[in-house]
């Protein structure tokens, strides 16, 4: 059982993991940070019943007052580096499914976190399917010649390409060189072929009524095959949450990504 507070907790992230949290879960959510109804009782806000705690908005603040063993982080990229730093300063753990960091953002945070031996887990996807995903296409990645990712979301996600969709496409470069370009490519509306990373084209579809999908499609001599996972509703994050709030405890380190701790 862990003191949590919660970052981002009136975000959709926020709400379906808090409300699950604090409903069929052992551990206490002591706090809740956003910028958003910053004042407002956090259980009027899900919709249960009050629960005697406002969201507030200076993490710092909360975590003086609270005196937490973890921040549970979804908010936004921009506000989470600075807010992570600030938990790993006053020596709380960190778990963020933040998505949109510079590399740059995540090397100073893993170094924070390592020098100062205070356990820290970044997982761009804490769904066990995306995981899975992104294992069999390390696996698939040996035997095609050529690889795209396509990753499909709600088009209120404010990062593009996603944080799994960028994940995907290190772990795969990491084991095998940039495919080759057999013609000189020209493309008559820019972006046409998508973003490229170290070779892998990514292509981003933001659109209403889609949840968080992906698929990778590798092709090969007269054949092709594809990867596809799907995310219908956000519990399906829950499991894979909870296995992290539980490591972390056990962490005196950085970690990036899930897998690390699952395989
Ligand atoms: N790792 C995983 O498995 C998953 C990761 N994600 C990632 O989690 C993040 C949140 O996703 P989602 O809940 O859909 O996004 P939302 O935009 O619904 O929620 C984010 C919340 O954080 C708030 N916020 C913004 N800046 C700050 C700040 N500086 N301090 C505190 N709160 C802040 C936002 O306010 P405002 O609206 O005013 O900006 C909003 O209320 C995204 O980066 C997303 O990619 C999402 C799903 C799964
Ligand atoms: O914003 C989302 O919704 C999601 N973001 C994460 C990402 O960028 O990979 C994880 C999941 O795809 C849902």
């Amino acid at each position: 059982m862990a003191r949590i507070v919660m970052l981002g907790a009136c975000g959709k992230m926020g709400r379906e993991i808090s409300k699950n949290l604090l409903m069929h879960s052992e551990h206490e959510l002591v706090g809740f940070v956003d910028v958003v109804n910053v004042g407002q009782d956090f259980g009027e806000i899900l919709g249960i019943s009050r629960l005697g705690k406002a969201v507030e908005d200076n993490l710092k603040e909360v975590i003086l007052k609270t005196n937490p063993e973890i921040v549970l982080d979804f908010s936004r990229a921009s506000g989470a580096f600075t807010n992570i730093l600030v938990a790993l300063e006053n020596k709380v753990r960190v778990v963020s499914g933040t998505t949109g960091f510079s590399p740059e953002q995540i090397k100073k945070i893993e170094d924070f976190s390592n020098e100062n031996k205070i356990g820290c887990i970044i997982a761009p996807n804490f769904s066990i399917g995306a995981l899975l995903l992104m294992k069999l296409a390390q696996m698939a990645v040996k035997y095609f010649s050529h690889v795209e990712i396509i990753e499909y979301h709600h088009n209120l996600k404010v990062d593009a390409p996603s944080g799994t969709a960028i994940k995907t496409a290190e772990l795969l470069s990491s084991i095998r060189e940039n495919q080759p370009s057999a013609i000189q490519e020209e493309e008559k509306i820019p972006g046409s072929r998508g973003g490229d990373y170290k070779g892998i084209k990514i292509h981003s579809v933001r659109l209403p009524g889609l949840v968080a999908h992906q698929e990778v499609i590798f092709g090969g001599k007269g054949q092709s095959l594809t990867l596809r996972h799907d995310v219908y509703s956000r519990e399906s994050y829950l499991d894979g949450i909870l296995l992290a709030l539980k490591k972390v405890l056990e962490l005196d380190r950085f970690v990036f990504g899930l897998e690390e701790l699952l395989f």
